[in-house]
């Protein structure tokens, strides 16, 4: 199964439109993969919360219908990262959408931890309560974004459920670039799961993105990591593998559930 991580660069000075058609080309320069990945909030810019208001979409807006055309002509699954979306009773979400190769939409997720504490995003948007698995012919993907990278809860809840590629949008600080690393590994080591985690180039909202966007097997070893700049990772990944580590070093296993609190 070949994978495609699109790492765009995303600047306030190219407009919204341009880079949407950018991303459609460059979904349909990967149609030798089987799926392709773009990152968190890339129409808009993941720091950029002044705009957040004026380019919110419904969820079959301009991003929706561009994306979908996009997995049609490249014939690809398409994690095509996530938008604004304003939600008919006008609340904001931070939603990605999944498309399967004939350009039907396949899944939306709305991100569950939402980042800022008590300032940005945590306040502009409404927060998803819903964890979200999409079946694919060989992996069955487990989706969040971006902040959720820190709750290994939610990941382990995907896994339970029968996730076995986890894949990971995310529009993450370059000051905060070691966690991102970090955490990207450790969600795949302790879920014995791919992972795909997809970040932006560039600087939005005077916060500059940590790129190194990576691809891990379910052993923890890096398969590709991008550098800071816009770039695109292909890597050809083995679904039995997550079945084999599975079996050969059975920690998911092992788990003691219910103990007493202390
Ligand atoms: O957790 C972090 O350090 C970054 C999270 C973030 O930037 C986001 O969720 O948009």
């Amino acid at each position: 199964m070949r994978a495609s991580l699109i790492q765009m660069h995303v600047d306030p000075a190219e407009p919204v439109n341009s880079r949407r058609e950018r991303a459609g080309s460059l979904i349909r320069e990967r149609a030798s993969s089987d799926l392709v990945v773009l990152p968190e909030l890339w129409p808009v810019g993941a720091f950029a919360f002044e705009t957040f208001a004026d380019q919110a979409e419904p969820c079959e807006g301009p991003t929706h219908q561009a994306m979908s055309q996009a997995a049609r002509d490249a014939g690809v699954w398409l994690h095509a990262g996530s938008f604004v979306e304003r939600a008919p009773d006008g609340t904001l979400y931070n939603t990605s959408l999944v498309f399967s190769p004939d350009g039907a939409l396949a899944a939306s997720y709305r991100k569950i931890h939402r980042f800022g504490f008590d300032k940005g995003e945590a306040v502009l948007m409404g927060a998803g309560d819903t964890p979200v698995m999409v079946p694919l012919p060989d992996t069955t993907l487990g989706l969040a974004t971006c902040y959720d990278l820190r709750f290994p809860e939610l990941f382990r809840q995907l896994v339970d459920a029968g996730a076995q590629t986890l894949v990971i949008p995310a529009g993450w600080p370059a000051r905060r670039r070691a966690h991102w690393s970090l955490l990207a590994r450790a969600r795949a080591v302790e879920n014995q799961s791919y992972v795909l985690a997809c970040g932006t180039a560039g600087t939005n909202g005077g916060v500059e993105q940590a790129g190194h966007s990576v691809v891990v097997d379910p052993w923890g070893e890096v398969l590709a990591e991008a550098g800071p700049y816009e770039e695109v990772l292909t890597v050809d990944l083995d679904p039995a593998k997550v079945a084999k580590t599975r079996a050969d070093f059975p920690a998911l296993r092992d788990r003691v559930l219910g103990l007493d609190t202390p």
